[in-house]
């Protein structure tokens, strides 16, 4: 099969894996071919020298030990400002072992290495999001990305499809189950984090959130690719969430946008890369950013990501905090039901949605 490129349509080349013709030796299809082989060299900021901003959760919230100890205001302060200018950080300090984010990454390497057969019971359609497989097809001319996934609903309880969640490795639902529950408590500590160096009441963002807000998995497999200057593992884009919570491997490829260039995200093993989302941008009157990123491909090494998607109740309107708008700062945006539909829609043709918000 070398050397041949596939002209099939979106939906068939969706309905096969990226990691099954990496190992059949294909070239990308192409309509995956979304880069023209220039390098970007002007665009591109070296690793070291992106300063996304750090934060020491445990400076900032009180831990179940010490239940009245006061937030340091200086790391307050770091991630209002990491906020408004990136639009995302890394966090540590968070509570959660080291030696646990490495099972869960461990049972997520298991997965995707298993055989496709093992894989394809948990299989998606092409038009489902939930499972294993590739995002829906999008619009025609809108490129695919470098890319396999496995998508599972975590919260509300009563959102699981056990049908899709892996019975092989054996250990994958437990700690799945395990990891869920600790992320869930993370975006707490993480939402009152964020109202106190906005200076509003702590828990200001939870409500917005509500009682059911949603929690998504998405385990990211991103094949290695000859041609890394012609495909996308992930297409720019901003997420649709309140906001997102990224476990990633020890392999970079994650980038963010600011001010023009790609700044790609350093691997900590023991740190979430913490991405703000349409919808924070939407709640906080545009202070925080929701920033566009990406996912570069790489000919040498294979690349997983867990990213676990934190988004406001449905059917439950959202909207700039009250507190937030004054004759300074008028409201930019209105109140807004379900605006993860609105997003996708867009998304799908390759475009932002937050206009669609705008006052
Ligand atoms: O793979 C990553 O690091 C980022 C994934 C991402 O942006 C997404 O799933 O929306
Ligand atoms: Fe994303």
């Amino acid at each position: 099969m070398a050397g041949t490129v596939s002209h099939l349509p979106a939906d068939a080349l969706l309905s096969r894996r990226v990691q099954e013709m990496v190992i059949n030796g294909e070239e990308p299809p192409h309509l995956y071919i979304c880069r023209n082989g220039d390098h970007e060299p002007d665009q591109d900021v070296p690793t070291q020298l992106s300063s996304i901003p750090i934060i020491d959760l445990s400076l900032i919230s009180s831990s179940s030990s010490q239940p009245s100890s006061k937030p340091d205001h200086d790391e307050l302060r770091k991630l209002h400002s990491a906020l408004s200018s990136w639009g995302c950080f890394q966090v540590i300090g968070h509570g959660i072992s080291s030696c646990f984010l490495d099972s869960i990454r461990r049972v997520a390497k298991e997965f995707f290495e298993q055989p496709m057969e093992a894989k394809k019971k948990i299989e998606k359609g092409v038009l489902e999001v939930q499972g294993y497989g590739a995002d829906p097809v999008p619009e025609e001319g809108q490129p695919l990305d470098w890319s396999d996934r496995l998508v599972l609903d975590l919260y509300p309880q009563d959102q699981r499809v056990p049908k899709f969640w892996p019975e092989t490795p054996t250990s994958f639902r437990n700690i799945l189950e395990e990891y869920s529950y600790k992320i869930k408590t993370l975006t707490e500590q993480i939402s009152k984090a964020m109202a106190k160096s906005l200076n509003l009441e702590e828990n200001c963002f939870l409500n917005q959130f509500g009682e059911r807000a949603q929690l998504q998995a998405r385990f990211n497999y991103y094949s290695c690719c000859e041609r890394p200057d012609l495909v996308l593992g992930l297409k720019p884009h901003s997420d649709g969430t309140g906001y997102t919570i990224i476990l990633q491997d020890d392999v970079e490829g994650l980038q963010v946008s600011k001010d023009g260039k790609w700044f790609t995200v350093p691997t900590i093993s023991d740190a979430f890369l913490v991405l703000m989302g349409d919808q924070m941008e939407i709640m906080t009157n545009g202070m925080f950013k929701s920033p566009v990123h990406r996912v570069l491909a790489n000919s040498k090494r294979e690349r997983i990501s867990l990213a676990m998607f934190y988004t406001p109740e449905a059917n439950k309107e959202i909207g700039p905090e009250q507190a937030l708008i004054n004759d300074i700062n008028p409201k930019l945006f209105r109140n807004f039901k379900d605006y993860a539909v609105t997003h996708w829609e867009y998304y799908q043709r390759g475009q932002r949605a937050l206009h669609v918000a705008k006052v």
